[in-house]
């Protein structure tokens, strides 16, 4: 294993923000922590990464205690934080060089390593990194993040706020650092890309809910989804918020989802329901439930 979570927790005065996880992460895995903001992602990491002190519980990384073994445990792992952390008046060369010197090494030794990413912001290494974009300000830290070889490397929410085009390559570079021998702990708040996880772990108010493959999560959700699309979602919210054999209904993009309280149901009975309501134009459609779906089902209970 390359991350054995055992019984953590950590409160902050009167606020649980994490409580009792445990969690085993395999070597090379590309494990991904799905939750909204404030679930804990962020506290959790900084324990892992041997930040933050847990309140109970112990946890081992790449082989090492993160507070008996803080030390190698530094040298072994590479940690992104979701805050921007690189100097922003020093150039992209001199904040790669600053992290390789902290580390005993240099960008040759590792440039392998660090290659396919380093490339694309190689033509701008004398531009300070504060006056990077925002795609090439995560180029630049994963570079930094990389440059001492870890075995494990912890990204916190390393997508936020970053353009849907520059998150692809992010998690297709994520992909290849893989195959080299690197074990990924990724979180992020973005339901989307759970799907590209080998495995995840739903975390919501300091809680894991659930921990599996994404196929698996999806494949054994018991409930069905239905998709609906109307004239007037808003309206269709009120009605099915009032309907007798409503489980739950939210808005989804631009049709809204809806989940029955009873195991056997025909979707049309909810369409005959709407349009008695006087909604027009109403489109039901049993669809397989996303990640999103079961994530909102799992934080009700
Ligand atoms: N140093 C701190 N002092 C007090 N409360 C804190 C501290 N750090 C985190 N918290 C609280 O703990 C809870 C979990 O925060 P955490 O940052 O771990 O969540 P997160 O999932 O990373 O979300 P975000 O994306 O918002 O950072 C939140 O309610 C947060 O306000």
């Amino acid at each position: 294993m390359s991350l054995h979570i055992n019984n953590i927790s950590k409160s902050f005065k009167d606020l649980k923000a994490v409580k009792h996880i445990s969690l085993e992460v395999k070597e090379n895995e590309l494990f991904g922590l799905i939750g909204p903001d404030g679930a804990g992602k962020t506290t959790l990491f900084r324990i892992l990464a041997s930040l933050l002190l847990p309140d109970e519980g112990s946890a081992n990384v790449a082989g090492f205690d993160v507070i008996k073994d803080y030390k190698k445990l530094r040298k072994n792992i590479g940690y992104m934080p979701g805050k921007f952390s690189l100097y922003q008046d020093l150039t992209v060369e001199e904040n790669l060089n600053f992290f390789a010197t902290i580390f005993d090494t240099n960008i040759e030794e590792n440039y392998d390593l660090i290659k396919d990413i380093y490339i694309q912001i190689e033509p701008f290494k004398k531009r300070k990194a504060g006056d990077l974009s925002g795609g090439m300000k995560q180029k630049l830290a994963l570079s930094c993040a990389l440059i001492h070889k870890p075995k494990v490397l912890f990204l916190d929410e390393p997508t936020t706020g970053v353009d849907p085009v520059s998150r692809k390559e992010f998690w297709d570079m994520l992909k290849k650092l893989q195959k080299k021998d690197i074990t990924i702990f990724v979180s992020t708040p973005y339901m989307d890309e759970a799907a590209l996880c080998d495995r995840i772990a739903f975390i919501n108010q300091g809680e894991i809910l659930q921990v599996d493959t994404p196929s698996a999560i999806v494949k054994n959700f018991a409930k069905e989804v239905i998709n609906i699309r109307t004239n007037s979602i808003y309206k269709s919210l009120q009605v099915l918020g009032k309907y007798q054999y409503t489980h739950s209904n939210y808005p989804f993009g631009e049709s809204l989802h809806y989940m029955d309280s009873r195991d056997d149901f025909d979707p049309n009975e909810i369409k005959k329901h709407l349009e008695d309501e006087g909604i027009e134009d109403v489109e039901v459609q049993l669809i397989t439930p996303e990640i999103e779906d079961i994530f909102m089902e799992l934080s009700r209970e």
